[in-house]
């Protein structure tokens, strides 16, 4: 046994020998024969890849974190996994049911399979003594076969990612902002420039009373856009769409606004241009907008005096950063509401750079609505086509626009009276929001007969009037016309005198050859 013990031990310091002697002569090569032989013997009793996602990441909330959140929010989780929760995250409208401490869930994608599972640890700040609270510390890990790792970390987790960030999109709580000072006071200093509230309001495409052929048109122009990121870029334009709404009040310009912004997921900044000092306010006020917005300015013709030729304008702009120049100009005019026209700084061309020139890239998709009463009274380079790429006119009510009211307020498609009031909404002008009013007092006990027939008094009514007023404009027409003949001919006859002496000088010396004939040589 002694013999073969030493026999064994003197093979070993053998081979030991032979081993040194092979490292010595092909290190390199032998270490990396052992490595790779030994990754494939890992690799063959546990072939799995795992990525980690903490919640926080050097301190600062990790992005991807919320976006895997979100993702697995919207999964079916495995039937094997039996403690989830329910939770409400930041900026989401509903509550999600998502994994607890421990438990995984399967998801697919492309043919690979993949585990994730939720971890949760509670740590202590020793440092902090006896009172420090405690600090919780998630994550999630996604654990795949390596044959998979191309697919996943080139395509699945960009997908996970987009898919996270759509899901926030979709639920997030739409805002509505304001702006109501230039930043100059404490408040603006520390939250910016924008107020904002959350925006609530029911509108919808479904709900607005107008031609269907034409709401049609604005839909498919707005998911045009919406998709239209690549679209944009492929043709160097802003990711930018200007729609200017016009049309007499009433007829649901602002409606439509909360319809786009609804039917979008926009949030609206409503910019109050009276509020904006000069164009660098306006700049600063754009800086700080976000994508997926929508910028309105309602009753663009009455916000500031935006009429002016640019040309012009430029020169005001250039005087006006003289402050006291502005002041001493503002003294001397008398009209206090044009004086104050004046010295608000904001120009016509300093509007244009923000919507078209070079200011309007700052930040991606998004909408600028000009609303106005008075189309024809701005100035056409404000709207033409490329800044206000489309012209939506909001008319007074058609029958087609009644019968979506009739079918909102009243839940009714079809009835005896509609033909009548086709009748008259062809006559008669009368807005969508005084149709809607007639709709809106539904008596349950009368049925709609009472607020139809309600509303086809009020078109009577309307018809008269308008029939009575063209009868005294007819009058005042004829009245001015004779006017202005009368005064045609006062002022033929002030030329009369002369003529009048004419004739009369010729009679009196007819009269004065006949009675005085000797005389009249
Ligand atoms: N086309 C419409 N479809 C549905 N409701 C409408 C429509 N037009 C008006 N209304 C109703 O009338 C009310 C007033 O409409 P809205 O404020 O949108 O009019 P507007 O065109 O913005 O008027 P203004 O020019 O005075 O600002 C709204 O509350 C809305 O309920
Ligand atoms: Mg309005």
């Amino acid at each position: 046994m002694g013999t073969s013990l030493t026999e064994v031990g003197s093979r070993l310091a053998g081979i030991m020998f032979i081993w040194g002697t092979i490292q010595q002569l092909f290190p390199q090569i032998i270490r990396r024969r052992i490595e790779t032989f030994w990754n494939r013997l890992e690799n063959y009793f546990y072939p799995y890849v795992e990525i980690t996602i903490d919640e926080f990441s050097s301190g600062i909330n990790n992005e991807i974190y919320n976006h895997v959140n979100n993702y697995l929010s919207t999964k079916s989780i495995s039937n094997d996994a039996k403690h989830l929760k329910a939770e409400k995250f930041k900026n989401i409208k509903s509550c999600a049911v998502i994994l607890d401490e421990g438990e995984s869930t399967i998801d697919e994608f492309q043919g690979a399979k993949l585990c994730w599972r939720f971890h949760k640890e509670t740590l202590r700040d020793d440092s902090q003594g006896h009172n420090s609270l405690p600090i919780e510390k998630k994550s999630y890990s996604l654990t795949f076969n390596q044959e998979y790792r191309e697919i996943v970390t080139e395509k699945y987790l960009k997908y996970v990612m987009e898919e996270g960030k759509a899901i926030e999109f979709k639920n997030k709580k739409q805002r509505i902002y304001c702006n109501d000072n230039n930043g100059d006071n404490y408040y603006t200093r520390w939250y910016g420039m924008w107020k904002h509230i959350n925006f609530e309001h029911p509108a919808t495409f479904d709900t607005l009373a107008m031609d269907p052929k034409k709401k049609e048109e604005i839909k498919n122009d707005l998911v045009a856009f919406s998709e239209g990121k690549n679209f944009y870029s492929s043709v160097g334009k802003a990711w930018k769409r200007g729609y200017l709404l016009y049309g007499p009040p009433g007829t649901g310009k602002s409606t439509m606004i909360a319809a786009i912004a609804n039917f979008l997921n926009y949030d609206i900044y409503d910019l109050e241009l009276t509020s904006v000092k000069n164009n660098l306010g306006l700049k600063k006020l754009l800086m700080e907008t976000t994508s997926k917005s929508i910028i309105v300015v309602e009753d663009i013709d009455c916000s500031v005096d935006l009429t002016g030729k640019r040309k012009k304008k430029k020169k005001e702009e250039n005087s006006d950063d003289d402050d006291s120049d502005s002041d001493s100009d503002s003294d001397s005019d008398s009209d206090s509401d044009s004086e104050k026209k004046k010295s608000s700084k904001l120009t016509l061309s300093g509007l244009l750079n923000c919507i078209d020139g070079i200011w309007s890239a700052c930040g991606q998709e998004r909408i600028i609505i000009f609303t106005t009463n008075y189309k024809e009274k701005l100035d056409p380079a404000l709207i033409r086509r490329g800044r206000m790429d489309m012209h939506i006119e909001m008319s007074y009510c058609k029958f087609e626009a009644f019968k979506v009211l009739a079918k909102n307020y009243l839940r009714i498609e079809t009835h005896d009276l509609f033909e009548e009031i086709q009748r008259l909404l062809e006559e008669v002008n009368m807005s969508p929001c005084d149709v809607a009013e007639y709709l809106i007092h539904k008596n349950t006990s009368g049925g709609p007969e009472i607020c139809l027939n309600n509303l086809i008094q009020a078109l009577k009514e309307a018809k008269e009037e308008a029939k009575e007023k063209a009868n005294q404009d007819q009058k005042e027409t004829k009245e001015e016309v004779k006017e202005n003949q009368d005064s045609r001919e006062a002022k033929e006859n002030k030329k009369l005198p002369a003529k009048l002496v004419t004739t009369s000088y010729g009679r009196l010396k007819k009269l004065f050859k006949k009675s005085v004939p000797y005389l009249s040589s």
